[in-house]
């Protein structure tokens, strides 16, 4: 109770000094947070599950992936994530994979451009990138597109090898290709990033914080390299073939071994970055919800595919909670719907052990580095 009295005054002094609008919001906040409080005891969330401390520790590169449905606060969390470990002494990079970006919006500064922009008013280093994912699925889509045996289907026909040209086709990548999982350009994306980020003048950022795209696609994402093993990387590999038999038979290199090159290479850092997304020493995934029925229920089945694919969770952000001490009915009535919502988590058997973060709905928007440090500071204990 001391710790949250504690809290709660730090809350209080942090909204003075950096945001005095924050105040009203704040007679109700104490409520929220000591609801919070009652709250993880009471659903018994993984006590072994330890809080920003435990992420502060260890100067070894750390991956943090949130993610959630759209619109419940995954950018204000990520950013305000990412401003707490900088103002603790931890160089940090902060990532949207998101083709909406609104880091730029978050931050209330002009992160754009696609490389990485430092953040101003934080304590110690801090970079943000917005990369755009579709301009890595076209390279990508540029990179298979060149092994479809189109240009040697041409040649082969030229000398006589129809047959085993439409063989080739019979493979139908072009179709493959339109088939690719949706999401795949974010999963490009990342791994473009982790790729760039391994070069040594990048060493010094020991967080990495990625604010992901609406739910879901990340995760399908993770079985991309076997994707491309199992179709691309099947057309991949018999055109290798082909082209050394070509090459034998005609002394001729065939034109696109360089982009089907590419193509496993590209293949080998998206299961680079499943190995990391798998790794609970390196990565985190936490989730980010708000208490209606819908979003709950979302992020249950992102739990789920999250452990399917073994890719660690152990934290639960909701996010805008209704205040307790509401004088409107329009607010009580909508306070008690959240509590029924967020009832259901003790007994959602995806989400019923994660360690709970409740984040209070402020009365008004959370901009700007001092906002998001007073986020991060109610939400990062
Ligand atoms: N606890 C909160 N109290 C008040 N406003 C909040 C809170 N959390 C987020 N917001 C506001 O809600 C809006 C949406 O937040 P944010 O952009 O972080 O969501 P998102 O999940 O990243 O959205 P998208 O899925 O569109 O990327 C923003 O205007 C943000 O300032």
């Amino acid at each position: 109770m001391a710790a949250l009295v504690r809290c709660i005054s730090r809350a209080q002094k942090l909204s003075l000094l950096y945001c005095g609008s924050f105040y009203p919001a704040l007679s109700s906040l104490q409520e929220v947070l000591f609801f919070t409080s009652s709250r993880v005891r009471f659903l018994g969330t993984a006590s072994e599950v330890h809080g920003f401390d435990d992420m502060m520790t260890r100067n070894q590169r750390k991956y943090y992936m949130l993610g959630g449905k759209g619109g419940v606060g995954k950018t204000s969390c990520a950013a305000s994530l990412a401003v707490k470990f900088a103002n603790h002494g931890h160089p940090t990079i902060v990532v949207s994979t998101d083709p909406a970006h609104s880091l730029s919006d978050s931050f209330a500064q002009d992160l754009t451009g696609g490389r990485l922009v430092p953040v101003e008013g934080v304590d110690s280093l801090l970079y943000a990138l917005e990369i755009n994912p579709e301009k890595s699925m076209e390279e990508f889509q540029a990179a298979s597109q060149n092994v479809d045996g189109g240009g040697l289907k041409n040649v082969m026909e030229s000398m006589g090898l129809g047959m085993i040209a439409n063989q080739l086709g019979d493979l139908k990548l072009e179709e493959l290709l339109h088939t690719i999982p949706p999401g795949t350009d974010e999963i490009v994306a990342i791994s473009k990033v982790m790729h760039f980020l391994e070069s040594s003048e990048y060493d010094k950022f020991t967080r990495i914080v990625f604010d992901t795209a609406p739910t879901g696609h990340t995760l399908r994402l993770l079985s991309l390299p076997d994707f491309l093993d199992g179709s691309i990387g099947k057309v991949v590999k018999l055109k290798k073939k082909l082209s050394s038999a070509f090459k034998s038979l005609f002394g001729k290199e065939e034109a696109g071994i360089d982009a089907s090159d590419k193509l496993e290479t590209l293949k080998g850092w998206m299961a680079k970055v499943r190995d990391l997304f798998q790794d609970p020493d390196t990565t985190e995934f936490i989730i980010v919800t708000i208490p209606t029925v819908m979003a709950i229920s979302e992020s249950s089945r992102l739990h789920a595919s999250l452990k399917k694919e073994r890719v660690p969770v152990q934290r639960l952000i909701i996010n805008q909670v209704m205040p307790s001490s509401s004088d409107c009915k329009f607010g009580s009535m909508k306070r008690k719907d959240q509590m029924r919502a967020i009832e259901r988590i003790r007994d959602d058997s995806e989400l019923g052990g994660l360690k709970l973060y409740q984040v209070p709905l402020v009365d008004m928007e959370i901009r700007g580095v001092p906002a998001l440090k007073f986020m991060g500071d109610m939400l990062w204990r």
